[in-house]
Order: structure tokens, then C-alpha cells, then sequence
């Protein structure tokens, strides 16, 4: 490394004068190198890494490489007035963010800082932001249901409490409003959901926050966001605020779900700060340890043990791929860390299947235990009966003459998928899910025609409320399938006053 001959006397000269003063010499440093987002100091040679530091202009930052002679550091806020010369001074802390039900409705950057002028996070409580995940011992095999609402997912690939499931998709197929639709149904869950929007449009969280308002689903949510006109280091950083708050609800026995939309992004935001840090790129131009970066946040969602008061946290990462390509770099990494996919598939959603969920591709490695009996029950073949109508489907559109079976399939399946049609923040409470699907299975749709289907739902379940209420409560209370004989009669009694109309 070279320093010039102006630098080296500048430096002893600031020696001097600070002998015998109480300042270590150690804990200030020298900025000798400024860019976008990143500063390299000289001195500071007892940082610690992922200590936050303080510039002279008061802006915070975050030491990432520890090098012989300098320190790389990441900046926190803006960078435009930090120049070549300044100081920056240890603070002796790690990273870390306030935390508590204080922040609970409220809109704030990865540092903790409101966005929503409602005010100072009255908190004095805070984390480190990178901790660590609960080890073996401490933690349970996932098996409370965590209820999505939207049909799709619940039966065919149930996500349970502490369980990581990663969704994926290209761009615009519905990946954020399955995330809303699973935060305005944890309204009687007793969840509390972090949203964390990563490189997004201002506009776009706003609308997120003002749905999530109108549902009445704020008040126990928590929107962190770093958005794309933010500098790199608060995007890299903003998963980790989100689970570090996250994480002390679950260590206070809570259930907790972190959405983090979406992690391709802070994987770009990563590699601009890896490669201005002069860290060696890798496949994709992306730095070795792209892999430790996702694998270290998603480990940290868990379902804890009764001694560690059996509190929950479950993550919902996001990744956008490109053009359905699930076998990029940072997909894959992605994949092969979490417990399962959702596959968000464009074609499906243009032609009107929404949520556009690829039954084939999706899988939850939690599976059935994630999911209460009752639908265990109904939605038990779902998934495969769905498998060979797409078989099927594509078969025949050959035009052949079919035999009753087949045709039987396939009518069935047409019905399925039109079953697992949902509208925009919709979710359906879990008996309902039920309900339906116990309908379609037991064959007293296959008469329905295909679009009439959603219709019948609804008036479905208006007639439940009115004349069935409690085969609904039985349902919603013991988790089990009602008597069968009065569901297949509430819905024949319903079906007839349907096909009057
Ligand atoms: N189930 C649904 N029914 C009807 N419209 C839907 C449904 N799901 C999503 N949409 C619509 O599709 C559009 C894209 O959805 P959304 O923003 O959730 O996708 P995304 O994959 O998160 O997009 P982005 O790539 O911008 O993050 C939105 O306008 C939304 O209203």
C-alpha cells in the first residue's frame, strides 16, 4: 500500500498531539480512499469487524474489511460529505438496532429510523444485528401451521411456524400480494409480521402500507425498508434489521413471521459493495461468500424448544428470477438453504390462474405436519390428481375421443384449478379452505359449471354462516373434519337452492 509523503506527516503529526491526551490513538482513524458507499481508513487497528464506527461529520458506518494496515468500511447514510483526510473514531459497539413492541406499526429504515412521521421509536431496547441462529438443542421440529390463507399454498404446500420458504417467480406474478394476503390473515393468529422491502420502489411500499392499513393488519406489523434510492449498505443491511427484531419477539415466546422482499436484490446490493471493497469476485461477479450471506440470515428463523419458551420465527424469502430460470446462481443457493419453494409461474398468471402457484415445481419439505387434519384429509391427493390433469390436459388437446375416466379427470381438474383460483387480498379462514375443497373431492362440484365455481363458493359459505355455523366452528375448534354425513348434506341442501337460480 502506498500512503503519501503529506499523509504520513499529517498522521504524526495528529500523533503528537494527541500523546498523552485521553483518546487511544487506535480508536481514531484516517479516511484515505471515499466512494460510493464505502470508505477505507487508516488506522483503527483494534476494530472489531462489524463494528459501527463514527465519521467526523457525524454519519455512521460499519467496518467490513480488516486489512493489514487499513479498514474497509461500509456507509450508513449519506457518503457525498465525507472526504479523503476526515476522521472516524471507534465506538466500541457492534451494529445494532432498537427493538420491541414499540415498533410495532411502524415504518422504519434497517437502522431503526422512522420513515412514517409518526415520531421517534420510543425504545431503549436493542440487538446486535448479526446474531446468532439458535443451535440444535435449542430448537423443535416445525409443526404448527402457519395459515396463509390463500388455498393454494394451505393445502398443497402447507408452510409451518419456524419453517423457511422461499418464494420465487419472475417479475410481476404475484410474489408481494401472496406476502400481504399472509399478513392480513395473521390478524387473529397472534403473529407479528415484519415486512422488509429491499431495493423497492418508494411508491410500491407505500401502497403496501397503506393496504395493510385498510385491512387493519399494520398494527401488528413492522415495514422495514431500504428503498432503491438508497445507498448499497443500507440494502445489504435490512434483512438483518428485520430478523433481529423479529428475533426478540420469538425469544420472548411469540410467533413471528419475516417477509423479505426480495433477497436478489440485497444479493446486488452485496456484490456493488463486495466489489468497491476490492474483495475478489466470483461466479456472476458476485464475492465467495454470497452463499454465507443468505445462509446466515434464513438460519436464524426457527421454531424454538419448550425451554426456550417455544416462541417461532418464519421466513418468507423472495427471489425474482429471470425468465423462469431457477437454476441461476443466487435460485439455487437460495433454494438448497431453505426448507422448500413456492414457484410463481408467468405463463399460468396471464391465463388467469392467480395466484399463479406451479403445483409441479412447488414443494414444503414440512409438508403434511404443518397442517391440521381436517385438511390433511381433503387435500391429501390433491396435489398429484392436479399433476395428472396438467398430464392430461396437455394430452389432449390433440382432440381425441376420450373415455369416461379421462374425461372425468379432466373435468375434475378443471374444477381443482378453479378451486384454487383467489382474488387479491382475499385470504380464507382455514375451515372455509376446507369446506371447499371437501366439496370438490367428494365429487359435488364435478356438476358445477367451471364458471360458476367461484360463485358457488361464496354463496357457499354464505350459506354455512347462516344455516351451518357450527360444522365451520367444529372445524375451526378441534382441527378435524366435522361429521361427514351433515357437510355432504349442508352442501347438497345448499346446492339445491344454487341451481334454482
Ligand atoms: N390473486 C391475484 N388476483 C388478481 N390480481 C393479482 C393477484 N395477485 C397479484 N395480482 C396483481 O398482479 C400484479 C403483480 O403482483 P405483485 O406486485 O404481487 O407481483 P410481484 O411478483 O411481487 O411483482 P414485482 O416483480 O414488481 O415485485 C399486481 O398488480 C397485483 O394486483
Amino acid at each position: 500500500m502506498s500512503i503519501r509523503a503529506d499523509e504520513i506527516s499529517s498522521l504524526l503529526k495528529k500523533q503528537i498531539e494527541g500523546y498523552q491526551s485521553e483518546i487511544e490513538v487506535n480508536d481514531v482513524g484516517t479516511v484515505i480512499r471515499v466512494g460510493d458507499g464505502i470508505a477505507v481508513a487508516h488506522g483503527l487497528e483494534n476494530a472489531m469487524a462489524g463494528e459501527l464506527l463514527e465519521f467526523s461529520n457525524g454519519v455512521m458506518g460499519m467496518a467490513q474489511n480488516l486489512e493489514e494496515n487499513t479498514v474497509g468500511i461500509i456507509i450508513l447514510g449519506p457518503f457525498r460529505d465525507i472526504r479523503e483526510g476526515d476522521e472516524v473514531r471507534r465506538t466500541g459497539r457492534i451494529m445494532e438496532v432498537p427493538v420491541g413492541e414499540e415498533l410495532l406499526g411502524r415504518v422504519v429504515n434497517p437502522l431503526g429510523q422512522p420513515l412514517d412521521g409518526m415520531g421517534p421509536v420510543e425504545t431503549n431496547k436493542t440487538r446486535p444485528i448479526e446474531g446468532q441462529a439458535p443451535g440444535v438443542m435449542d430448537r423443535k421440529s416445525v409443526h404448527e401451521p402457519l395459515q396463509t390463507g390463500v388455498k393454494a399454498i394451505d393445502s398443497l404446500i402447507p408452510i409451518g411456524r419456524g419453517q423457511r420458504e422461499l418464494i420465487i417467480g419472475d417479475r410481476q406474478t404475484g410474489k408481494t400480494a401472496i406476502a400481504i394476503d399472509t399478513i392480513i390473515n395473521q390478524k387473529e393468529e397472534d403473529m407479528i409480521c415484519i415486512y422488509v422491502a429491499i431495493g423497492q420502489k418508494e411508491s410500491t411500499v407505500a401502497g403496501v402500507v397503506d393496504t395493510l392499513r385498510q385491512h387493519g393488519a399494520l398494527d401488528y406489523t413492522i415495514v422495514v425498508t431500504a428503498s432503491a434510492s438508497q445507498p448499497a449498505p443500507l440494502l445489504f443491511l435490512a434483512p438483518y434489521a428485520g430478523v433481529t427484531m423479529g428475533e426478540e419477539f420469538m425469544y420472548n415466546g411469540k410467533h413471528v413471521l419475516v417477509i423479505y422482499d426480495d433477497l436478489t436484490k440485497q444479493a446486488a446490493a452485496y456484490r456493488e459493495l463486495s466489489l468497491l471493497l476490492r474483495r475478489p469476485p466470483g461466479r456472476e461477479a458476485f464475492p465467495g461468500d454470497v452463499f454465507y450471506l443468505h445462509s446466515r440470515l434464513l438460519e436464524r428463523a426457527a421454531k424454538l424448544s419448550d425451554d426456550k419458551g417455544a416462541g417461532s420465527l418464519t421466513a418468507l424469502p423472495f427471489i425474482e428470477t429471470q425468465a423462469g430460470d431457477i437454476g441461476a446462481y443466487i435460485p439455487t443457493n437460495v433454494i438448497s438453504i431453505t426448507d422448500g419453494q413456492i414457484f410463481l409461474q408467468s405463463n399460468l398468471f396471464f391465463s388467469g390462474v392467480r395466484p399463479a402457484i406451479d403445483a409441479g415445481l412447488s414443494v414444503s419439505r414440512v409438508g403434511g405436519s404443518a397442517q391440521i387434519k381436517a385438511m390433511k384429509k381433503v387435500a391429501g391427493t390433491l396435489r398429484l390428481d392436479l399433476a395428472s390433469y396438467r398430464e392430461l390436459e396437455a394430452f389432449t388437446q390433440f382432440g381425441s375421443d376420450l373415455d369416461a375416466s379421462t374425461q372425468a379427470k379432466l373435468n375434475r381438474g378443471a374444477r381443482t384449478v378453479e378451486v384454487l383460483k383467489q382474488g387479491l387480498h382475499q385470504p380464507l379462514a382455514v375451515e372455509k379452505q376446507v369446506f371447499i375443497l371437501f366439496a370438490l373431492t367428494k365429487g359435488f362440484l364435478d356438476d358445477v359449471e367451471v364458471e360458476d365455481i367461484s360463485r358457488f363458493e361464496a354463496e357457499l359459505f354464505t350459506f354455512l354462516e347462516h344455516n351451518q355455523k357450527d360444522l365451520l366452528s367444529t372445524i375451526k375448534n378441534t382441527g378435524a373434519l366435522a361429521d361427514d354425513g351433515a357437510m355432504r348434506s349442508a352442501i347438497e341442501e345448499f346446492k339445491k337452492t344454487f341451481q334454482a337460480k
